[in-house]
């Protein structure tokens, strides 16, 4: 018997568990996965979008408009920046960084001081505005590889059933 072929790539594998990751978000628009990567290919940090530890889900808004301190936005932490805060306590130079959304430019700062070398981005959907014109202005300059992921497999099933194992 000949090897399968239709195996996920390392870029799908990666991608797909940032992907899985941020399934765990609370956020009812947006939910952002983000996974590290060493240089021998080992996770080593993954995060998703959410409140901080010890602040309620419940309690917090989870919603886009109104005044500033009425929505999410300064209260909720970013995939990218979970995924450097949960790292397993290792340096990051050189690790790459796989995220479902382009990272912004706070969390742009914190993957350039952590010593990541890559970016991998699904969506860069937010392009236009300032903080990502400022993410990408800082990524050149600190030398930053930047990529947007092709998948060669659009979409991946997950079953739970243990008939599928
Ligand atoms: N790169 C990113 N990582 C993230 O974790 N986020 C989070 C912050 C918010 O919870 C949500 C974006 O809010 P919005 O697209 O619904 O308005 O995604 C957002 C971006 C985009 O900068
Ligand atoms: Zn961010």
């Amino acid at each position: 018997m000949s090897k399968r072929e239709n195996y996920i790539s390392w870029d799908e594998y990666f991608m797909g568990v940032a992907l899985l990751s941020g399934k765990r978000s609370k956020d009812p628009s947006t939910q952002v996965g983000a996974c590290i990567v060493n240089t021998q290919n080992k996770i080593v940090g993954v995060g998703y979008n959410g409140l901080p530890i010890g602040i309620s889900d419940d309690e917090f808004p989870w919603q886009k408009q109104g005044s500033f301190l009425e929505t999410k936005y300064p209260y909720v932490c970013h995939a990218e920046l979970n995924a450097i805060l949960n790292n397993i306590g290792i340096s990051l130079h050189g690790c790459k960084i796989y995220t479902a959304l382009f990272p912004c430019n706070e969390c742009t700062k914190a993957i350039i001081q952590s010593g990541i070398g890559e970016v991998i981005y699904l969506s860069d959907k937010y392009a236009t505005q300032d903080s990502f014109v400022a993410s990408k202005k800082m990524l050149e300059k600190a030398g930053i590889a930047m990529r947007k992921m092709e998948a060669q497999q659009k979409h991946i099933a997950l079953s739970f059933e243990e008939g599928d194992v």
